[in-house]
């Protein structure tokens, strides 16, 4: 039986899916997205269980949560999905989709292939969308120079790229894959990808 997060009424705009290796560039291109498109796409807040990096803001990064809190929301059935992802829990509430669905925009998730898998058996019924790196050493590169991670949560990080990398080649499983390459060219491929949807939510506002 699928898992039924939200009322038939609030059905609006697909939501968005965007799931790849930590480093690919997924947040790079939501705030692209999200900067062109004021009034279209809305940010799913996903809780952590992680700390906040420099320049993060609770609550519109992420909300960040301790374990045990967390754990006591998922146990109360107010998640969609959770996943533990390289030594810390991440996951999508209920609240989160729905405060953005009640506005009327495109809902874009940014979650790991563990909550991809737990999204497809539920009806939120997405468009998912895989960003991939050029190549593991660039996704090393990039990592590194972003300077968030310890080497510890580095080789974490890698391990599940690689990991990642080998998932998204199943048939079926993603609507489209992006190779994150050159950021513009990436960033033009995703628009094209979207276009659909941000017509149909522009032309919505307008009536
Ligand atoms: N096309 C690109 N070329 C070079 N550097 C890039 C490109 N896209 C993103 N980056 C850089 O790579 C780093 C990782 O990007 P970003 O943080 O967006 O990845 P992410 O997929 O959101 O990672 P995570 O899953 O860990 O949040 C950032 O420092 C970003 O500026
Ligand atoms: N399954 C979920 N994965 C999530 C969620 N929010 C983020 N993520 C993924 O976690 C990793 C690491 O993120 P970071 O911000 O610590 O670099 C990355 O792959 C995200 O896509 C979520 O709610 N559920």
């Amino acid at each position: 039986m699928r898992h039924c997060i939200y009322e038939k009424a609030m059905a609006g705009p697909r939501p968005v899916v965007l799931s790849g290796p930590s480093g690919a560039g997924k947040s790079t291109l939501l705030k692209k997205l999200l900067n062109e498109f004021d009034g279209v796409f809305g940010f799913s807040v996903s809780h952590t269980t992680r700390n906040p990096r420099p320049g993060e803001v609770n609550g519109k990064d992420y909300h960040y949560v301790t374990r045990e809190v967390m754990q006591a929301s998922i146990d109360n059935g107010e998640f969609i999905e959770n996943a533990e992802f390289s030594g810390n829990m991440y996951g999508t509430s209920k609240a989160a989709v729905q405060a953005v669905q009640a506005k009327n925009l495109i809902c874009i998730l940014d979650i790991d292939m563990q909550g991809v898998k737990n999204i497809k058996r539920t009806d939120l019924n997405p468009i998912y969308i895989s960003i991939q790196p050029p190549s593991m050493q660039e996704l090393e590169k990039r990592l590194r120079d972003r300077k968030t991670e310890s080497e510890e949560s580095l080789q974490k990080r890698l391990k599940a790229a690689f990991v990642d990398m080998e998932l998204s080649k199943e048939d079926g499983l993603f609507d489209v894959v992006i190779v994150n390459n050159d950021l513009n060219e990436a960033y033009g491929n995703l628009k094209d990808t979207l276009l659909e949807e941000i017509e149909k939510v522009k032309n919505t506002s307008k009536a």
